[in-house]
């Protein structure tokens, strides 16, 4: 561990705390080796069983065009479910654990486990073959398991953790008991981490023994992080050995002795759902700053609007209903856009809109997916893009470094590019493009006005770089200021001139239709701020 101890975190348990002051540039702690780990079986056929380099990530997919690289995985021929980018990466695993769970995988064919049952029963054949480090055991089982509460709340998640538990025990034939393994799942249940891509997307779970000791704040100082690694020309997301595959990252300079924390759910929730969240699923009250603050407001707000405070409920279980659907198809993507786009108008039209206000940060980003859907209607995307970028990221991160605003920024660079004539990675056969470009000109915003953008929030974004440990995407945006194709006169010519400064900001508002006084009060602290930034670079 780099400058990072266990301790003592009073009525949470044990906790991890900065031994020195740590500023944003540093990385706190990586592994490439994750003590219990699985991918989801819906994501098998997509991501190497070994080190999780992808071959069709969902949302990078398109993200490079014709340069891509995509991982080719060869399905071990034996079970034939678990697949690998390479020989090395199929011995490695091969030693390392699946030597013995692929005979129970071939035994079970066509059957899949689960993922939360090939990643404990996984770790118990290592524990069973003497394959685990020492201590490694220990540290996993004698973590905070929440097993009376799961017992106590019943249901099928007990009823289901428990036949998890009886079918590893019959598969594995260990000598591991009953009650031991069934509190394997319960650790993994309450303390498993997302396994995603760098953009967020989940391809399974995973424990790691220093990780696991992370507390949750809803205002959190740490990020973990998968790094995507990059070379000149493209993606690569296989790993070398010397490179992490998780890697845990300030969000702000912490302090000697601080505690470190992450948000364990979804923080842009409204403080009610938050709260349920963190009960239901870690069993504890957060008392957190923000916490406290947000409680406040919803207080306050429901004493002196109580018409409003009862219509943000209504919008947020609208939306939440949406994004439940969407998890399962069939779902139909118009209807959840009709929906969606609702509410994030009448939100809009409130004369108290607040970006922060759950649930419209949440709802604009699953309306700009769902606008990418075969890029059906991209210059949709490209407005809800611009509002998380410019509305709703000041208002909802405490701080520019999180991996999900940079990579955001990253992905609106991509629509951006997607829309731009002067830019031609792809051929320009697809005339929707075409028409929605000229879409964007319509609302407002000007051929000049859209490559100011593009390159001011390229430079911006890049400085967020430069200033935190986000360096695997460095790559990326120097690519991407390349691929807007200005010599460093013409850079100066649009960045530095005040003149197209005011025109684009005066037809931004345009396209996405805030009046000036809302710019003033939500947009431009944060465009002076990244100013100051950038010039601190
Ligand atoms: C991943 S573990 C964190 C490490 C844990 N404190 C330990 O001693 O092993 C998650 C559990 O820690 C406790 N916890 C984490 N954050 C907390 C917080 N902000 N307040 C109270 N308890 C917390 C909860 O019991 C939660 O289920």
């Amino acid at each position: 561990m780099q400058g990072i101890r266990v301790g003592n975190a009073a009525s949470k348990g044990q906790g991890l705390f900065a031994c020195r002051d740590i500023p944003t540039r540093a990385t706190l702690y990586t592994t490439n080796e994750l003590t219990i780990a699985a991918i989801n079986t819906t994501e098998l056929s997509n991501f190497c069983y070994s080190c999780y380099a992808g071959s069709q990530p969902s949302t990078e997919q398109w993200y490079n065009f014709g340069q891509y690289r995509d991982a080719e995985l060869k399905v071990c021929s034996g079970c034939q479910v678990a697949r690998f980018c390479g020989e090395r990466c199929q011995k490695q695993a091969w030693k390392k654990n699946h030597k013995h769970e692929c005979k129970i995988f071939k035994k079970l064919r066509p059957k899949v486990l689960p993922e939360q049952v090939r990643a404990i029963l996984t770790f118990l054949l290592q524990h069973d073959n003497g394959l685990l480090a020492d201590g490694v055991w220990s540290d996993i089982t004698n973590v905070m398991s929440h097993m009376d509460d799961l017992r106590a709340a019943g249901g099928d998640t007990w009823m289901s953790l428990m036949l998890m538990a009886k079918a590893t025990h019959e598969y594995s034939q260990t000598k591991v008991d009953l009650n031991t393994l069934l509190k394997l799942f319960c650790i993994l249940k309450v303390n498993g981490m997302q396994l995603s891509t760098t953009y967020g997307d989940p391809i399974g779970a995973f424990l790691d023994t220093t990780l696991l000791k992370i507390n949750h704040s809803c205002d959190g100082n740490v990020m973990v992080y998968r790094p995507t690694y990059t070379n000149g020309t493209g993606w690569i997301h296989r790993r070398s050995d010397d490179k992490a595959t998780i890697r845990l990252l300030p969000l702000r300079p912490i302090a000697k002795g601080e505690e470190l924390t992450t948000s364990y759910i979804e923080f842009t929730k409204h403080v009610s759902d938050r709260q349920k969240n963190l009960q239901n699923d870690y069993f504890f009250t957060c008392t957190c700053g923000k916490c406290t603050k947000d409680a406040d407001v919803a207080k306050k707000l429901s004493s002196t609007d109580p018409t409003l405070a009862k219509q943000q409920a209504t919008w947020r279980e609208e939306v939440n209903t949406h994004l439940e659907l969407l998890k399962n198809p069939p779902y139909t993507i118009s209807s959840s856009i009709t929906a969606l786009t609702s509410v994030v108008r009448v939100m809009e039209s409130s004369l108290s809109f607040n970006p922060a206000d759950d649930p419209y940060p949440r709802a604009v980003h699953e309306l700009k997916l769902l606008h990418m859907d075969n890029h059906k209607s991209v210059d949709q995307a490209l407005i809800c893009g611009l509002k998380e970028h410019l509305l709703i990221g000041p208002a909802i991160y405490s701080s520019p470094y999180y991996s999900t605003r940079v990579t955001n920024a990253v992905y609106l660079l991509q629509v951006f590019a997607l829309l731009d004539d002067s830019f031609n990675p792809l051929p320009r056969q697809d005339p929707r493009l075409v028409a929605q470009a000229k879409s964007i000109e319509r609302k407002g915003l000007s051929k000049k006005s859209f490559k100011y953008w593009r390159l001011r929030i390229c430079i911006h974004t890049r400085a967020y770089i430069d200033m935190a440990a986000l360096t695997d995407l460095v790559e990326v945006l120097r690519r991407e200021q390349v691929s807007i194709g200005l010599d460093r006169a013409a850079f100066h010519e649009l960045v530095d001139s005040e003149a197209i400064k005011t025109q684009g900001e005066k037809e931004m508002r345009s396209l996405l239709d805030i009046s000036e006084e809302r710019w003033e009060m939500l947009v431009r602290p944060e465009l002076k701020r990244v100013e100051d930034e950038r010039d601190r670079v």
